[in-house]
């Protein structure tokens, strides 16, 4: 010990010697404390130290010796030289003595040291006054002894007094009395010990018992018992009791709160589990039998990785438990499981458990599966994606997509695919899938919509097709190889239809196992097909808005005013590229005498049939207008002026030769066509379309019926 002396409670009586610049008085402890007291003193259930002012230990007890045989404990030496800093001691005995008795419990050891402290005078003479029989009594520990001979019990006034409120007029009682004192519970352990207590003794020493205290409560004692006497005649007993009334009640309440925390725990769907500081299972209630096949009592003494968790999910596990300890905070996160061919989501919340010194000493682990209410958001968050995908006019196989992606975070095993239903060719096509391989999504690139398919019956039939077995079903027999060889082992699909059941296209889903659709299956169906519906409708729309704002709608053609537009940036983009491109501007000659001879519907026939013409004639990439009337204008990019002249003529040439029938038999009619290259000076489409209509003018002018294009350059 580095200090001389032991820095102890402020004692208001400390003697103003010290002050008055006289040296300081140092008691001097007895060298052994008497006979009776040492063998009282062995018998104390903690370790005890005498300590003298200089730090000496003068008398250390046996479980003392026992437990810390290289004498006083390091954390006690830094107690004495610093109390402040290591805390206070668990209980201290009253200041008026010259010792202290001291409970201590510093870093959770548990002692009990009777240390000397200066004081005026050492007034220890006799057993009643004895410093050690002080020290002990301000511990709250008193004496009892029981005479054999007399039959009755002798007490210290302030064992009486004090620990049980008795009058100190009365310090001794019989045996009958003061079994009347003690609980009735307590009284058939307590008995054995006064009628044969050499006979008792052999077993135990120490007993736990309920005395009413003066004022009706009942006090908890803890006896250790010494024979002191053993003549079988005469038997003396001698008992050091200590108080442990808030000690029992805390006990009891704690094993009340365990017996509710089990109740609560053995009646709860979460995993419910207790650890201790090396993560090795302490608890654990019986929810885990439903994820795990490991029994019960088998987890207890193992870590989470030797319990069948896997292994990514063991080492979080350990992680926030070693956070946990290190920040003495309570930690939650979020995990998935995948056991038995299923996706569990956890929420794990971890809490640190102290004992009442507040020590850390296990951890409680609570897992809640919250699979479903996951499952649940997720499915929200991907509908709200399809929706503003919907609404951000995203493509709608884009779309779509989504939509098998939505499908597959709740069936994460399944193989999805969207075909669209086109009832004129009797076809499905597939717009959208997630999950298949490329022979599986080859096969189903186009499916006859057949009553005779797995997938087309569910368009043809407008119902959902449940195939269970793919393997036995003769919906699948065309496919039974590609099936084998992809391992589907059952499909669904369902028809995608309007409000007004018409037929829009088919969700199909494909699985590995042999599955019928449960309930959540056919929300999730439900849901994801009023999705695609949705989506297919919107796209459908958006195609009808679109044509109404681009298309002529007698024609099909482009109308004037988006030929212009798409005319125009076709320009930009071939003069970035270098390439050539020209016009052609088309008008049908006499077109007035067709309306007259014909009558204005034949009229319109003619229109449509030209149209149809320049469709068949004209490559993909040429746009083609109508830019009122009977007039029509083309823009050809990438094309040179000879190619484009000739496009012009096998045009003319084939409405020449294509007469229209009609109810007033055949109608010829002709077509008149200038054609133009663009030019470097051509500042805009207008000033191309421009000089290509003065050479319709000129084919006009001509006669009709012929084409009139540029000059060749070197006759320019
Ligand atoms: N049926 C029908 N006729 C139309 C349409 N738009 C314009 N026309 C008619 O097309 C005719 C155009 O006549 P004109 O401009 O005199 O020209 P043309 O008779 O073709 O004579 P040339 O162009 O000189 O060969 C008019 O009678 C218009 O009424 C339409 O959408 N349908």
């Amino acid at each position: 010990m580095g200090r001389p002396t032991p820095c102890l409670p402020a004692d208001p009586r400390t003697p103003r010697a010290a002050s008055r610049g006289q040296a300081p008085y140092h008691p001097r402890l007895p060298a052994r404390p008497a006979g009776a007291l040492v063998r009282l003193a062995e018998a104390l259930p903690l370790p005890l130290y005498v300590v003298e002012t200089d730090g000496r230990v003068r008398f250390s007890s046996r479980m003392a010796r026992a437990l810390h045989p290289q004498g006083l404990p390091e954390v006690v030496k830094r107690w004495l030289e610093n109390p402040q800093a290591c805390g206070a001691p668990l209980e201290t005995g009253p200041i008026p003595l010259p010792m202290v008795w001291q409970r201590l419990q510093p870093a959770g050891l548990s002692c009990a040291l009777v240390v000397a402290r200066p004081a005026p005078l050492l007034s220890a003479d006799g057993l009643g006054s004895h410093p050690w029989q002080i020290a002990l009594e301000t511990g709250r520990f008193g004496f009892l002894e029981f005479d054999g001979s007399t039959q009755r019990i002798c007490a210290t006034s302030h064992t009486l007094s004090h620990l049980l409120g008795l009058p100190v007029t009365q310090l001794s009682l019989p045996y009958e009395a003061w079994l009347e004192r003690l609980h009735p519970d307590d009284r058939p352990l307590v008995a054995p010990l006064l009628s044969d207590p050499q006979g008792w003794l052999q077993g135990t020493a120490s007993l736990e018992y309920r005395v009413r205290h003066a004022n009706g409560h009942w006090e908890w004692v803890e006896q250790r018992s010494l024979l002191v006497a053993a003549t079988p005649e005469a038997p003396r007993i001698l008992g050091l009791c200590q108080l442990v009334t808030s000690r029992k009640y805390a006990e009891i309440e704690l094993i009340r709160r365990e017996q509710q925390f089990r109740t609560l725990a053995e009646n709860t769907s979460d995993i419910i589990a207790r650890y201790d500081l090396n993560l090795r299972c302490l608890y654990i209630n019986r929810s885990v039998a439903h994820y795990l096949a490991l029994r019960r009592e088998d987890h207890l003494g193992k870590r989470a990785g030797e319990k069948g968790w896997p292994k990514k999910v063991a080492e979080r596990f350990e992680q926030e438990c070693r956070a946990l300890v290190a920040t003495g905070q309570p930690r939650q996160y979020e995990h998935e499981i995948e056991l038995n061919d299923r996706r569990y989501v956890f929420e794990t919340r971890l809490f640190p458990e102290y004992d009442r010194s507040g020590m850390l000493t296990s951890i409680l682990s609570i897992d809640r599966e919250v699979t479903e209410t996951r499952l649940a958001l997720t499915l929200l968050a991907e509908e709200n994606r399809v929706m503003e995908m919907i609404t951000g006019n995203q493509s709608l196989a884009e779309t779509l997509e989504q939509v098998c992606q939505m499908i597959r975070s709740q069936l994460p095993h399944s193989r999805v695919a969207v075909l669209l239903a086109n009832e004129a060719t009797l076809q499905l096509t597939l717009i959208a899938q997630a999950g298949l391989s490329t022979a599986l999504e080859g096969a189903l690139r186009v499916l006859p919509l057949s009553t005779e398919d797995g997938v087309g019956a569910a368009a043809a039939n407008r119902q959902t097709v449940v195939v269970e077995d793919v393997a036995a079903s003769p919906l699948w027999q065309a496919r039974q190889t590609l099936a084998a060889a992809e391992g589907v082992c059952s499909s669904w699909a369902v028809p995608v239809m309007t409000s007004e059941r018409g037929l829009l296209g088919v969700v199909a889903l494909f699985h590995g196992e042999r599955l019928t659709p449960g309930a959540s299956e056919n929300r999730l169906l439900f849901r994801s097909n009023h999705l695609c519906a949705i989506a297919i409708q919107h796209d459908l729309q958006q195609r009808q808005l679109y044509a109404l704002a681009t298309l002529d709608g007698m024609t099909g053609v482009f109308n004037r005013r988006h030929f212009f537009e798409t005319a125009e940036r076709e320009i930009q983009r071939v003069r970035r590229n270098g390439m050539p491109a020209c016009a052609m501007m088309m008008d049908l000659d006499h077109f007035k005498a067709v309306n007259d001879n014909f009558g204005h519907a034949c009229g319109d026939l003619v229109l449509r049939a030209f149209a149809d013409e320049c469709r068949r004639q004209l490559r993909a990439t040429d746009l083609i207008g109508r830019l009122g009337g009977e007039e029509f204008a083309v823009l050809l990019p990438d094309t040179g002026l000879e190619a484009a002249r000739e496009v012009a003529e096998r045009l003319r040439q084939r409405v020449e030769r294509q007469p229209l029938s009609t109810p007033r038999g055949p109608l010829h009619y002709t077509v008149s066509a200038g054609v133009s290259a663009l030019m470097p000076g051509d500042t805009s489409l207008e000033t191309l379309l421009h000089r290509t209509d003065g050479l319709l003018y000129e084919a006009k002018r001509r006669g009709r019926n012929q084409v009139v294009a540029d000059p060749p350059p070197r006759l320019r």
